[in-house]
């Protein structure tokens, strides 16, 4: 018989259920044990979600309060002494890695957060020491939430992230220089510590996540496969059999790991991503190995096409038989949306389109079965034929204005008129900005007041114009506290914007949006992707109406502020019937209307975000990263030159990770970057210098995703350490990211010292600017 298996299952619940209760934590108002509880009662429907849908391997330990690789800092006792001296509540602890924390005299940052590989879902780096120890904790997670589903009588399969993928993707501390895989024989004895003790509670079996096997591997990351996985193999039977899982790529490259895994019972590939990796890789398995095939797509929303992975699956069982052949979903199904009932508004033709998580674990149990016996499911697998034939025979899915648009695109219509000098020429005595110029990235708080404006306007509870009015209220405000502040380029705020993404979506044609659609993105925080089904195109101006106010009402530049088409593209559901290159160069022609408008409209400081970038680079190196990167920087630069010199086009990435990608950013010619930076060492710097970058750059300076508020102090410290690396008359100074994450109370304080710093190394430099 073909098993069925599930990697993962979103956290947040129907409702957002987790971010609540986080929130209410955080905020004082719901007690520790009533959050704890909240995560057992998520748990334990997930489980019942997946055990009732007839999943034969059902993940736990996949739960975590804030990320799971944070879970695993605690869980190998690697916590940074930073936290662990302070002497927290341990629940408290873990959150104050993830978030920070400064409260009860206590004042430690949050530890760096990251892309979890090219997905929207953050992680928590592993920070580790020169003299690092791991031990295992008491009363160890996976060990307690396997017992708690064995008691609600649900058999699981614990998921831990593998030894290998730990280290390699932490990095060291700042002040500690040691490499992470070198830490691997400390580790190792710490899993099988674990892995005993799951067995000892009943584990029959446990799934090891070793995704970097999808890289290219650094030799000393691929050597440690050989002894941490021959330690763990040689536990036999004293520890539950081992899955490895591998995702969001092909392993065949690193098929030299392979003999490591010889005494582990299967493998997991993501045949989503890659199919053509399933024939060599049957050739590689050992006699009895099994193959876990994922073929439920855990990163997208489309139904499952059950033809294509039957065909998949019955290769792998005329290679090896039903019994060493499982049926799974690609990748945990964390990143996509929790279930497909709660969509009322969806247009009744694409509705039977998509599947979430909830529906996607049903077609693994469909498809375990059709494999065999298709009989036994004949009614799906004829309703599912019905759905790709709509989809594919859709008169939405086509706009050929769209596609004769595109037909005419010329070269010259990605380069800006001049050279960089000839433009900032023009833009230094248009603007008149100060030397180390102070802005912000865009979004202001977004306040409960906002959000239940915007939600009594999307319920036609308050008119258009009540909204309207609101939300120049908002504008005002943010102009008047960026008044104060003393900032020099200003911007409106984005009250206006549910999210930089979605709130294009709902602008453009070729969208659907979902009301319920959410996906984690960190800790509690959520986003809600919107899905293109069709050619896109832009009916109406997106944001001009707020960014002219807002200029209307300001002494000094204001930044218009667009998401760049990268970013639109990867962070909706895209389309899988059409090339993503497509998808993106229909983005960027209606982007570049946009940025034409804003311009024609007064605004002559625009930045267009584009911290999605770097995350869709494939994820080696080769021929399909060259390509992306063309198509890529080609999207933003035809969504940006159609500008005149005098006008400054800003872009902004939220990740420090941008050594292996410098050129591409080089390549987009924007007139000013701003970067993440203020949590990496300002030594990643480095390759401005060494590359001669002419542009000016703001690596930010203040981390937002911390409640907390850095001091002046910390401030100049962190501009002097940029300082090493980059010219004056270059440097901008503006946090990492957007401030909608914050509250007015932490931006004022933050910005105020942050303003003071810039001036403070203003009048320093004055004489030599
Ligand atoms: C910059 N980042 C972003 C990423 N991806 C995006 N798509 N967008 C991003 O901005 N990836 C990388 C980073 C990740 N960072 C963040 C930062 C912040 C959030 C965030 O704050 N998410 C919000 C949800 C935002 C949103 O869509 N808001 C809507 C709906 C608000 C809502 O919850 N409404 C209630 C009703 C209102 C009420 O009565 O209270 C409801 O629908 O139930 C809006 O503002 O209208 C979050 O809360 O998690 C995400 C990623
Ligand atoms: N302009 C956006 C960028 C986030 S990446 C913001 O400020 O929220
Ligand atoms: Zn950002």
């Amino acid at each position: 018989m073909v098993k069925s298996s599930v990697l993962g299952f979103p956290r947040m619940g129907v409702l957002r259920d987790l971010k609540k209760a986080n929130e209410a934590y955080w905020g004082g108002k719901l007690s520790q044990s009533d959050l704890l509880a909240e995560g057992k009662r998520l748990r334990l429907a997930h489980w019942k979600i997946q055990k009732d849908a007839g999943v034969d391997i059902i993940p736990s330990n996949d739960f975590a309060h804030y990320d799971h690789v944070l879970d695993h800092i605690q869980l190998f006792n690697a916590v940074p002494e930073r936290y662990s001296s302070q002497k927290l509540d341990i629940l408290d602890e873990y959150f104050a890695m993830g978030r920070g924390h400064q409260q009860g005299g206590v004042d430690v940052p949050a530890l760096e957060m990251v892309k979890w590989f090219d997905s929207n879902y953050h992680y928590v780096k592993p920070t580790l020491q020169d003299n690092q120890t791991f031990t295992l904790a008491k009363d160890p997670k996976p060990v307690r939430e396997f017992l708690e589903a064995k008691e609600a009588g649900i058999i699981t399969r614990p998921v831990l992230v593998g030894p290998v993928s730990f280290l390699a993707l932490g990095k060291a501390d700042r002040g500690s220089s040691v490499n992470p895989i070198s830490l691997l024989d400390k580790l190792v004895p710490v899993y099988v510590e674990l892995l005993k003790a799951l067995k000892a509670a009943g584990a029959e079996s446990v799934q090891i996540d070793e995704p970097v096997l999808v890289y290219d591997l650094a030799a000393d990351v691929k050597a440690a496969f050989k002894p941490a996985y021959e330690a763990l193999g040689a536990l036999g039977s004293a520890a539950p059999a081992i899955t490895v899982a591998t995702y969001f790529g092909d392993i065949v490259h690193n098929f030299d790991v392979l003999p490591a895994f010889a005494k582990i019972q299967g493998l997991h590939i993501d045949l989503v991503r890659n199919p053509e990796q399933l024939e060599p890789v049957l050739k590689q398995l050992g006699p009895s190995q099994i193959l876990s095939a994922g073929v439920v797509d855990g990163r997208n929303i489309w139904k499952n096409n059950f033809q294509k992975s039957i065909e998949l699956v019955q290769t792998a069982i005329k290679a090896l038989g039903e019994d060493r052949v499982i049926v799974a979903t690609s990748s945990s199904l964390l990143h996509t949306p929790h279930t497909l009932a709660s969509e009322k508004k969806l247009p009744a033709e694409v509705y039977n389109w998509f599947s979430f998580a909830v529906e996607k674990v049903k077609e693994v149990g469909i498809l375990a079965k059709a494999v065999t016996d298709p009989e036994a499911v004949r009614a799906e697998l004829d309703a599912n034929a019905a759905v790709m034939k709509s989809r594919a025979e859709s008169t939405r899915t086509n706009d050929p204005k769209v596609k004769e648009r595109q037909a005419q695109v010329t070269p010259d219509m990605h380069n800006r008129k001049s050279t960089f000098e000839t433009r900032y020429a023009q833009q230094k005595t248009h603007l008149k900005l100060p030397l180390f110029p102070t802005t912000t990235i865009g979004s202001f708080p977004q306040t409960n007041e906002i959000r239940v404006q915007r939600n009594k306007f999307t319920k036609g509870e308050i008119t258009q114009e009540q909204y309207d009015e609101f939300i120049k209220k908002e504008i005002d405000y943010a102009v008047k506290i960026q008044d104060e502040l003393d900032l020099d380029v200003y911007v409106h705020g984005e009250p206006e914007r549910n999210d930089m993404v979605q709130y294009f979506g709902e602008r453009l044609e070729g969208y659907v949006f979902t009301t319920h659609a959410w996906v984690q993105s960190y800790g509690s925080r959520c986003v809600r992707p919107p899905i293109i089904v069709g050619d896109i195109s832009r009916p109406l101006p997106m944001t001009v109406k707020e960014s002219k106010y807002a200029a209307s009402v300001s002494k000094k530049p204001m930044k218009g502020m667009l998401t760049g088409p990268v970013t639109c593209l990867r962070w909706s559901f895209p389309r899988v019937d059409v090339h993503q290159s497509v998808q993106c160069q229909q983005l960027a022609l209606a982007l570049r209307d946009e940025v034409v408008d804003l311009e024609k409209n007064g605004i002559f400081v625009i930045q267009v975000d584009e911290p999605a970038l770097r995350e869709g680079l494939p994820l080696r190196k080769g021929s399909e990263r060259d390509a992306y990167l063309q198509w890529a920087v080609d999207s933003f630069k035809l969504a940006t030159a159609g500008v005149e010199d005098s006008t400054q086009i800003h872009s902004h990435f939220c990740y420090s990770e941008f050594q292996d990608f410098f050129h591409a950013i080089a390549a987009l010619d924007a007139d000013v970057l701003s970067i993440e930076n203020s949590k990496s060492d300002a030594k990643l710097l480095k390759v401005f210098i060494d590359e001669d970058y002419p542009r000016h750059i703001g690596p930010g300076v203040y981390d937002i995703h911390s409640p907390r508020v850095p001091n002046e102090e910390e401030f100049k410290q962190r501009i002097q350490e940029m300082l090493q690396y980059l010219r004056p008359d270059q440097l901008w100074i503006n946090p990492d990211c957007g401030l909608k994450t914050r509250k007015w109370d932490e931006v004022k304080g933050a910005l105020t010292h942050m303003v003071n710093a810039a001036k403070y190394f203003r009048e320093q430099y004055k004489d030599k600017a």
